[in-house]
């Protein structure tokens, strides 16, 4: 049986690949009464009516939030301040407003003080993406299995519950967790793993110039993995650096300490040191598939079975 309509009608601020995923997810499902969609630009607008993910349009945020029972900020994590600032006096009294942002603890500080009393505030992040953006990239199968992270920071239990169903509804597991534990755990399993991609396509680049072509005619699967990761837009990573900061430099001063150990078991020669390392970051993996959690996997999402690789 179906989760049946869950919101009388959903506002998306931003209309790219998650808002699009949601979009054609809730329409799939009939998880809303209605859809209503806002972007900056016409071409964005017309592109997300014509891809079906919501039901109609309007030029502005705050034509869009009108009468809406969730409000869901699907902009730049450094977009979110304005946009909340723009909003918040047509905010329906009772509205839950949440957001898809990467990061927490500073979508709290830029969202939270615009918000008038009786809205309830409940931040959230579907651990779900590719390197794609815009609505056309979006599909309503992008959270099936995959977490969405709750960091209600004190919202009404009744809200929270409620957008924990709209999640799971939209195939997600649902977790609640405090928003700075939230930013560190996903420096380690998200940001620092984009910048490092990203650095390494650099140092490529660079000694593209050396080698000519090579290093894009002979790359191997390491490397293009690093450069479907590097190819993700860059105003939505250049604002998760900057207000994931201090997280993401603790992680990147971890990994520089361990880069430089591995740096020097390589110039001294130290075989057992690397075989060591190598066969821990291994059982890593392992645990991963054991957990169902590998997406590339072709028993992903399915019950834990014996580990093939
Ligand atoms: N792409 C991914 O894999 C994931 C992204 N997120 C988060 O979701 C949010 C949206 O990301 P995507 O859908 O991937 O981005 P996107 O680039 O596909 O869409 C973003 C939308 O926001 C609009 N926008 C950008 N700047 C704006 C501004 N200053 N004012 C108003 N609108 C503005 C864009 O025109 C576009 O419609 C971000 O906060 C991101 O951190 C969360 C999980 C995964
Ligand atoms: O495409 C990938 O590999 C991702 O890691 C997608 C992604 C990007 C940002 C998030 O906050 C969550 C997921």
């Amino acid at each position: 049986m179906g989760a049946g309509v869950i919101y009388q009608r959903v506002a998306l601020i931003g209309l790219g690949l998650i808002a699009g995923s949601m979009g054609l997810r809730m329409k799939r499902d009939g998880l809303a009464g209605e859809v209503v969609g806002t972007a900056r630009t016409a071409r964005t607008r017309e592109m997300a009516v014509g891809l079906g993910l919501c039901d109609r349009v309007t030029e502005t945020a705050a034509e869009a939030v009108a009468g809406a029972d969730l409000v869901v900020l699907c902009v730049p994590v450094g977009a979110m301040a304005a946009v909340a600032r723009e909003i918040a006096p047509h905010l329906a009294p009772g509205a839950t407003v949440s957001d898809v942002g990467s990061v927490k603890r500073a979508v709290i500080a830029a969202v939270g003080p615009h918000l008038p009393a009786g809205v309830h505030f409940v931040p959230a992040h579907p651990v779900a993406g590719t390197e794609h953006s815009g609505p056309e990239s979006g599909f309503p199968t992008l959270f099936d299995n995959r977490w969405c992270l709750l960091t209600p920071d004190g919202a009404a239990a009744e809200a929270v519950d409620r957008l924990a169903r709209l999640w799971r509804a939209m195939g997600s597991n649902v977790d609640q967790m405090e928003p700075d534990h939230h930013d560190l755990v996903l420096a380690v399993t998200s940001h620092a793993p984009h910048l490092i991609a990203y650095t390494m396509v650099g140092v490529a680049d660079d000694l593209r110039r050396v080698t000519d072509s090579e290093v894009i005619k002979y790359s191997a699967a390491g490397f293009r993995d690093f450069t479907r990761i590097a190819a993700s837009d860059p105003v939505m990573w250049r604002d998760v650096f900057l207000s994931n900061k201090d997280a993401t430099l603790e992680i990147l001063g971890r990994f520089t300490e361990e880069l430089f150990a591995l740096q020097r078991a390589i110039r001294t020669g130290d075989g057992d040191m690397l075989h060591d390392y190598f066969t821990r970051t291994r059982a890593i993996r392992r645990g991963i598939i054991e957990a169902g959690q590998d997406t590339d996997a072709p028993n992903f999402g399915r019950a834990p079975g014996p580990v093939t690789e």
